[in-house]
């Protein structure tokens, strides 16, 4: 295994993505940094949600990792971070990629990991370009559950998912991994993933997201941050990473941001 960015493990922090951004904004980041805590205690979850998790159960870890894109070339990241872990996921538990789909390995645009509808992992990216020509230094933050013996069912009320965890994918053949040889394999998936995007954009991967999407062909509704709720019928991810949803005359391409996606009830 060859993973090339700064390695730092952290008994305890308040959130691996907080570290890191700070580093950012400072101007003190010049190498790929990827930075694990044992347990955070106020890790952060997307549209300002916490993200709790009990660290004997999870692992949570931030990547910090320079594009030589802009923000607005980056719109498809977290959709290739999601093809990213499953990748990793993969090669550390040793499966192939046909066993964790039929498993119930999913990708719930934009950014969560499914199993069989719970939330397996989530992902949170910040960050950005301090001026143009600068490269944009993403931080791309996960939190996964590796078992549900303690899992922290407030952060299932928060998404309305359930709890899923990489002990149920696995069981009952295969035993979890190692953390830290998890972490490492997710890290060296990452940086392989990040490199060929910077280099092709997310189009290059646009057809493999497509395999894993967990609601394509579904009625789901989209709202969030003071938008309209829209509805339609969910036809995978444009060559952006956009969600393209048919409605009754047209289809609408939906860029993420605070939005949140639902099965239509
Ligand atoms: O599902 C979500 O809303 C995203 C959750 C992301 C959680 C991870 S844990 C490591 C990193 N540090 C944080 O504070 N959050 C992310």
């Amino acid at each position: 295994m060859t993973v090339n960015c700064i390695l730092e493990r952290v008994t305890e922090t308040r959130s691996t993505n907080d570290d890191l951004l700070e580093r950012w904004r400072a101007g003190e980041l010049i190498d790929p940094v990827a930075r694990i805590a044992h347990k955070q205690t106020a890790g952060k979850g997307r549209a300002g949600r916490k993200w709790l998790a009990n660290p004997k159960d999870s692992i949570c870890f931030s990547m910090a990792f320079p594009f030589n894109r802009s923000p607005a070339e980056l719109t498809g990241l977290s959709l290739l971070v999601g093809i990213a872990v499953i990748d990793g996921i993969a090669k550390a538990c040793q499966l192939d990629m046909f066993q964790l789909h039929q498993s119930g390995l999913r990708l719930k645009w934009p950014n969560d990991l499914l199993l069989n509808g719970a939330k397996l992992a989530g992902i949170l990216i910040e960050g950005g370009q301090a001026k143009p020509g600068d490269p944009s230094w993403m931080i791309v933050g996960v939190g996964m559950n590796l078992s549900n013996a303690n899992a922290v069912e407030q952060n299932l009320s928060q998404s309305g998912l359930k709890v899923g965890s990489l002990e149920q994918l696995l069981r009952p053949e295969a035993y979890l991994p190692d953390i830290e040889y998890l972490w490492l394999t997710l890290l060296e998936s990452f940086e392989m993933h990040f490199k060929k995007f910077d280099q092709f954009g997310f189009a290059s991967f646009q057809q493999d997201w497509m395999k894993w999407d967990a609601f394509a062909n579904q009625k789901v509704c989209i709202s969030g941050s003071g938008k309209e709720t829209v509805y339609g019928i969910a036809k995978g991810v444009d060559t952006n990473g956009a969600l393209l949803l048919e409605q009754a005359d047209k289809t609408i391409a939906i860029y993420a941001g605070d939005v949140s996606l639902r099965i239509q009830s």
